[in-house]
């Protein structure tokens, strides 16, 4: 390695360091302040610990001698998301994520310089994925339903090439007004689906989107998604429940107002209510109409999106049965410029 390599090496060690610890520490904070929770406490100042002793293994003057925060770039490249959180949740939830990806970089940039430092900081980093997941369950839950509430437009997307295209196209969503993603792929293999999962579920907590797994609540929780979507045929409402625990997001499909009804006593926390229209996407032998529609928005307090071929030519007339939230695949994924049609149907969903 050239001198000037090495360098940049310390640096980014450096500067991932300085993350994953301003990371673990508001973690740290949440729990002992806000929760008073010893064990947690003592977990993620004992992986701070860690980290620090890592890191120690590498020559501190190296470190600072390749310290150049004035002539960083990156200090002025900050995103709309990272200057606003909309909530305590979305603070711990970007720490979480921050330290995680941090401690990512620092195992692999480390692994061209000290072996048993990446391997400590691959320790640190599986600790911390548990207990983020911990202090998760322990944040106001009311928080997502507060989030749903303020629902409007409903993508589902499927896991895409790789995880960097899947990344774009995700981010690029939730700056374009989509609130809630899911991700449905029924082609897809488990370990591309958790894959996908966590990256979206990151993302979202990044942009204060809200992030599902469609059918597989298994997935859902091991990915840190904010919830499942269950179908009629599917994992009933409360056994998602006692996979996810109270504070995650449970949706169910509904094809009739007595589906919308039940949903409601199952204790779901929102619907689909479809197939309203036909799309590309599935097909059925009935579809529902803006009738089933104008029936649940009189009758149902649960948010409800509607679902089926629901795109630019149609949505008015989803509006006009009273809802304002929509469940879309078609018209954002064969979109001629997917961001620019979330947009716009976000737009006419508020009318
Ligand atoms: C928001 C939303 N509504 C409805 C569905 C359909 O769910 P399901 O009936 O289980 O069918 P599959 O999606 O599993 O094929 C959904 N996924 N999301
Ligand atoms: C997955 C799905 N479920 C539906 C239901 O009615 O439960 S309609 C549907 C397809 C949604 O895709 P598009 O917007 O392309 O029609
Ligand atoms: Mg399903």
């Amino acid at each position: 390695m050239t001198d000037e390599t090495l360098r940049a090496t310390y640096r980014i060690l450096d500067a991932s360091t300085n993350r994953a610890l301003e990371g673990l520490r508001t973690m740290e904070e949440w729990a002992r302040f806000a929760i008073d929770d010893p064990a947690m406490s003592s977990e993620l100042k004992s992986i701070r610990h860690l980290v620090a002793g890592a890191i120690g293994r590498l020559p501190r003057t190296s470190l600072l001698l390749a310290r150049d925060t004035p002539g960083d770039v990156g200090t002025q490249i900050s995103l709309p998301t990272e200057m606003s959180r909309a909530s305590v949740a979305s603070v711990v939830a970007a720490a979480a994520a921050r330290t995680a990806q941090s401690l990512r970089v620092i195992e692999e940039y480390g692994k061209t310089i000290d072996t048993e430092l990446a391997a400590q900081i691959e320790q640190a980093r599986y600790r911390t994925y548990t207990v983020a997941s911990r202090l998760e369950l322990t944040l106001p839950g009311d928080d997502r339903r507060r989030r749903l509430q303020d629902a409007s437009l409903y993508v589902l997307v499927d896991a895409g090439r790789d995880d960097a295209s899947f990344g774009d196209a995700a981010r690029s969503l939730y700056q374009n007004g989509v609130d809630v993603l899911q991700l449905r792929d029924h082609d897809a293999d488990d370990r591309t689906l958790l894959e996908r999962a966590r990256l979206g579920s990151v993302i979202a907590g990044q942009c204060g989107g809200l992030f599902i797994v469609n059918d597989r609540a298994d997935l859902a929780f091991a990915a840190g998604a904010d919830g499942v979507h269950v179908g009629q045929e599917e994992l009933p409402v409360a056994d998602a429940r006692r996979i996810l625990g109270p504070t995650k997001l449970i949706g169910l499909s509904t094809h009739s107002i007595e589906q919308a009804r039940d949903a409601v006593a199952a204790g779901a926390d929102y619907i689909g209510c479809g197939p309203v229209f036909a799309g590309h996407t599935k097909s059925f032998d009935h579809y529902v109409g803006p009738a089933l529609l104008e029936q649940v928005s009189a009758e149902i307090a649960l948010p409800a999106f509607a679902i089926g071929g629901i795109d630019l030519t149609n949505v008015d007339q989803v509006t006009s049965a009273g809802i304002h939230r929509a469940a879309v695949t078609g018209a954002v994924r064969d979109a001629p410029d997917p961001a620019e049609a979330a947009a716009e149907l976000k737009r006419r969903l508020a009318k």
